[in-house]
């Protein structure tokens, strides 16, 4: 049979169904709470680097290139000393001496610029190949989490460690640190080269440079509060743009556009603020450090020109201070960029914490040993003292949230489920589909406990159409075709027929190929909910779980999406999660939950000539 997982569901729902993928390796501890402070700087580092590892030539060479060509840009001046040193006096250009060298410096800028290139090129590269695969990682690891894991963290800040922190991981950790091995290089080679030509010189030029270290790093303080600030705004402002978007018909309907653009303004002019001090503070940066720079430019002038003429404090030619002087600039480059890519780095060990602790959270618990697959299943369905808590301490108390739960279905027949809100009618379903597991007694499909099946088989077994209809970004035909992608056309339509959608759907403007929006925006909620129930026809699943959607669709399509229901529902075993007692009246058992148990059960007649809690229902719904 083919996977009937077709339905409509929530985006947790849909990530705990549509698994696959292993974790990776465990770091220290699985931190199920996502706590990042087992991670320390080394850890980070050897778990990066083990992505790294499979394109690790494009890292060695990128590093050797940048070697070369930071020698190479390091040598340059050295030739341009030289000459100058051809053409020092009036009419004394030694033009013969002078040709090679200037062929020399050509080359070598030609080398250095490709070199340069081409370290740039494998580093990217390899940024971007080591972020896909952290990503793919990333991902197949949200399919491989336990429902109960979803459920409990955020989706906003699962989404960031996927997509955001992913991208600072690729940006921080191997560009900055590119950046930062070239900086330590053309230090290193700079110093070298000043020391090779004068001690007492390069000397000065060590000992004023901390000048510059120092303005630096005191303007990054002082910006970096306001550049957090301002990072921290703008999240705060595309999520209230996003919330306020996404639900806009509320908010119309409130009345409260207004209300919103004010809100929205504050938080944009607290942003206008925060952002110009920021950019005012930053831009101090440029200025001052090139006005540090400058100063111990004069200051090596000074020296190198008194060396020339006094021979003090060492004997040094034209050239020889020319090239001492583009040194100098050199060796101060890297010192004036060290905060920003040292803030950089850091950035990048946070949100690689973030994505490890992701990564090592435990996964869903695998299939028992020798689970059997559910072939061809009949649909009868039973619990047997079925109980169960979310919260793992008080399900060992005893203090259940359902207990004593015993019904069977038989083959075919339709169950409905009553009971007052949060009263664990969703939670139910939840443990038939072992996103969760029971903590007493035993859920039995086809005479096999549910945990001697394999999940994947099991859940095939059932198709499921819930009230938040989930339709993703694609053709009308490709939502349909979500539980089978191998349906012709023909089944599409025919499913889509038994459904009553097929009507609305040639009336669209591409008919099967018109593509719905993220969400089925354009659609009616009625006309999303007939394309789900398509899908689950489509998919043919043994088992229906239906979360009745009655409350958003006017009566005609409400009509249409019961008519629907009760087609789909034929021949199989359905359990309804009914709200509203009026379409539940031909359910061969209904079963009333309160207070964790199961309170009443029986056909519709019974439980009203019975006079408890579901007459009180029925009656207070139909006074209304
Ligand atoms: N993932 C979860 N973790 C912890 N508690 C949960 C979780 N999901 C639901 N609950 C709690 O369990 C109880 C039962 O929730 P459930 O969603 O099963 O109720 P329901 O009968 O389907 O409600 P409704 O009719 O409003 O949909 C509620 O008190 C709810 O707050």
């Amino acid at each position: 049979m083919p996977n009937p997982y077709a339905a409509s569901a929530t985006a947790s729902a849909v990530m705990a169904t549509v698994r696959g993928g292993s974790g990776g390796p465990k770091g220290p501890g699985a931190p199920d709470d996502l706590d990042v402070s087992g991670y320390g700087a080394g850890v980070v580092l050897r778990r990066v680097l083990g992505y790294v590892g499979p394109h690790a030539w494009s890292l060695v060479l990128a590093f050797l290139l940048n070697v070369v060509s930071v020698l190479l840009q390091l040598y340059a001046p050295i030739l341009v000393g030289r000459g100058i040193d051809r053409i020092v006096a009036a009419r004394a250009v030694d033009f013969a001496a002078l040709a090679p060298v200037l062929r020399e410096l050509a080359a070598v800028a030609v080398v250095a610029a490709a070199t340069n290139w081409l370290a740039g090129y494998l580093t990217n590269r390899l940024a971007y190949e080591t972020v896909r695969d952290l990503r793919i990682d990333a991902y197949d690891k949200l399919h491989a989490l336990p429902l109960s894991f979803i459920d409990a963290h955020a989706h906003g800040d699962l989404l960031s460690r996927v997509v955001n922190d992913v991208d600072q991981v690729g940006d921080g950790l191997l560009q900055g640190f590119t950046q930062l091995f070239s900086g330590i290089v053309t230090i290193a080679g700079t110093l070298a080269f000043m020391f090779s030509i004068s001690v007492p010189v390069a000397v000065v030029v060590v000992c004023v440079t901390p000048l510059s270290i120092l303005v630096a790093s005191l303007i990054t303080h002082f910006s970096a509060e306001s550049f957090k600030a301002q990072q921290g705004l703008q999240g705060r402002l595309s999520g209230y743009a996003e919330e306020m978007i996404s639900n806009q018909k509320l908010v119309s309907a409130f009345g409260r556009q207004r209300a919103c653009v004010g809100e929205f303004s504050g938080i944009n002019d607290e942003l206008y603020g925060v952002g110009v001090r920021a950019q005012f503070v930053s831009s101090f940066s440029n200025p001052s450090t090139r006005l540090v720079n400058n100063v111990v430019y004069a200051i090596v002038a000074m020296v190198g020109v008194s060396a020339v003429i006094t021979g003090f404090p060492s004997t040094l030619s034209v050239g020889q201070v020319q090239s001492f002087l583009s040194y100098t600039n050199q060796y101060m480059t890297p010192f004036n960029q060290i905060s920003a890519v040292v803030t950089q780095v850091q950035t990048a060990f946070a949100s690689a914490r973030r994505l490890f602790a992701l990564l090592d959270a435990t996964d869903e618990e695998p299939d028992a040993p020798g689970a059997a697959e559910l072939a061809d299943p009949r649909g009868e369905v039973a619990f047997e003292g079925v109980g169960f808590a979310y919260d793992r301490e008080k399900a060992a108390r005893g203090e259940l949230l359902l207990q004593d739960i015993d019904f069977s279905m038989p083959a075919g027949a339709s169950f409905a489920l009553v009971g007052p809100t949060g009263c664990g009618k969703t939670t139910l379903i939840n443990l038939l589909l072992r996103f969760y597991d029971v903590d007493r007694g035993r859920i039995i499909v086809d005479g096999s406990d549910t945990r001697r099946l394999t999940r994947r088989s099991l859940r095939a077994a059932f198709g499921m159409v819930l009230q938040d209809t989930w339709l993703f970004e694609g053709t009308i035909a490709d939502n349909i075709a979500y539980g089978r992608p191998d349906a012709t056309r023909d089944q599409v339509v025919e499913a889509a027929k038994r459904a009553h959608a097929h009507k609305f759907v040639v009336q669209l403007p591409d008919g099967y190929d018109t593509v719905v929006g993220e969400g089925g925006g354009m659609l009616s909620a009625g006309q999303r909910q007939l394309l789900c129930i398509a899908r689950v026809m489509l998919a043919d699943p043994a088992i229906l779980l239906l979360d009745e959607a009655t409350s958003s669709i006017d009566t005609r399509t409400e009509r249409q999406v019961q008519r629907a229901f009760d087609e789909m529902m034929e021949g199989r075993t359905s359990l309804v999660v009914a709200h509203r007692l009026s379409t539940i009246q031909n359910a061969d058992c209904i079963l009333v939950i309160r207070d964790g148990r199961i309170a009443e059960r029986g056909t519709h007649e019974e439980l009203l000539a019975r006079g408890g809690f579901y007459a009180e229902l029925y009656r207070s719904q139909f006074a209304e």
